[in-house]
């Protein structure tokens, strides 16, 4: 039998919460920044990682949004996916849902076609290279009001048929998802898939913002609808994902250690939590990195893990069909690691 780094490494499964621009690792970012002569407040490689210590969701976002300002043309974009691409795919990732935040670089005077036309080369590319499949989410920024988000939905009408749904992320409170309940709307009319970051910092009844007001098909964190009995047996009866992300989780502060972490008790719940990276240039982790933190922390065992990595195939928004081969990869996995276990 595969020992548990290995069994974890090989699980076949899919990443449901990534931020792209969360993937932007200081080499990358130093390599950008010389190539396209832009200045950064760091001296070294070292001292990005040092900065790197957060006590809350906005510490990690001020920073966040400054090493993108690195990211210009279309091969930076480019080159970012295929980076991330490559690191997921040794972590065992079949199919990637990727979010990206158009406002971050519009406003930087950046097209939106420089910024998705990279992105899209580069998912291609992963098709071809990795055998991964892979979607776009578009993230509006919260903390910029409504009428901001409307204009990226306009700027991003030529490419809606590569984009699979909107997303809502940033600053959370005081941000409630009401805030963005007429473009998500839209967003559905247009026939995009709705999800949102709801419950990392926020209150419970966000995430019931984002179930009644929203309409979303997935729910990104969710951790603090643990607090609301009544709401969790709601997620669980309506059989909502929930994108966890146990490494940023310990980053930001909504854990205070991962001995706490509820992942094992989001499973006990009957909810359908999945494990993701979030930001993996910033938190200090790739997938399987937090797969094996989590399982470390809580004592899950192999089935809890195939259980994760099998909620994320159902999590996703792929056809019946892809999901349906995918999931067979996942058995067939088992399969043999228990036959080599027997
Ligand atoms: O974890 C997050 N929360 C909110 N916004 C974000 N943008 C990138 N990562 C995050
Ligand atoms: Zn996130």
């Amino acid at each position: 039998m595969p020992d548990l780094d290995s069994f974890i490494a090989g699980l076949p499964k899919a990443e449901l919460h990534l931020h792209i621009e969360g993937s932007l690792e200081p080499e990358l970012m130093f390599a950008l920044a010389s190539r396209n002569g832009v200045a950064i407040p760091f001296a070294s490689v070292e001292e990005v990682r040092a900065a790197y210590s957060f006590t809350r969701l906005q510490d990690f976002l001020d920073i966040y949004y400054q090493g993108a300002n690195v990211l210009l043309t279309q091969q930076d974009f480019h080159d970012l996916g295929s980076a991330y691409f490559a690191r997921a795919a040794a972590d065992g990732v079949v199919h990637a849902e990727i979010m990206f935040d158009p406002q971050t670089h519009t406003a930087r005077g950046i097209p939106f076609g420089t910024v998705i036309g990279g992105l899209l080369a580069a998912m291609e590319e992963a098709e071809v290279r990795h055998g991964m499949t892979s979607r776009l989410i578009l993230c509006f920024l919260r903390h910029l009001d409504e009428e901001d988000a409307f204009r990226t939905l306009a700027d991003a009408k030529p490419w809606l048929d590569r984009i699979t749904a909107v997303g809502l992320d940033s600053s959370e409170n005081g941000h409630p998802p009401s805030k963005f309940a007429r473009v998500f709307a839209e967003a559905r009319r247009l026939g995009l898939r709705l999800v949102a970051h709801a419950g990392e910092e926020g209150p419970p009844a966000y995430v019931r913002e984002a179930l009644d007001l929203l309409a979303i098909d997935r729910l990104d964190h969710g951790n603090r609808s643990l607090e609301d009995p009544v709401l969790t047996a709601r997620l669980a009866r309506e059989g909502m994902t929930l994108t966890v992300c146990p490494l940023s989780n310990l980053k930001l502060c909504v854990v205070n250690d991962m001995a706490d972490h509820p992942i094992d008790r989001m499973l006990r719940e009957g909810l359908r939590a999945t494990i993701n990276s979030d930001d993996p240039a910033y938190f200090g982790g790739y997938v399987a990195d937090n797969y094996r933190a989590a399982a470390a922390a809580r004592d899950l065992s192999r089935s809890d893990l195939a259980t994760l990595a099998r909620n994320s195939l159902l999590g996703s928004f792929l056809s019946d069909a892809e999901v349906a081969a995918h999931l067979a990869r996942l058995d067939a996995y088992l399969a043999d690691t228990l036959a080599e276990a027997a």
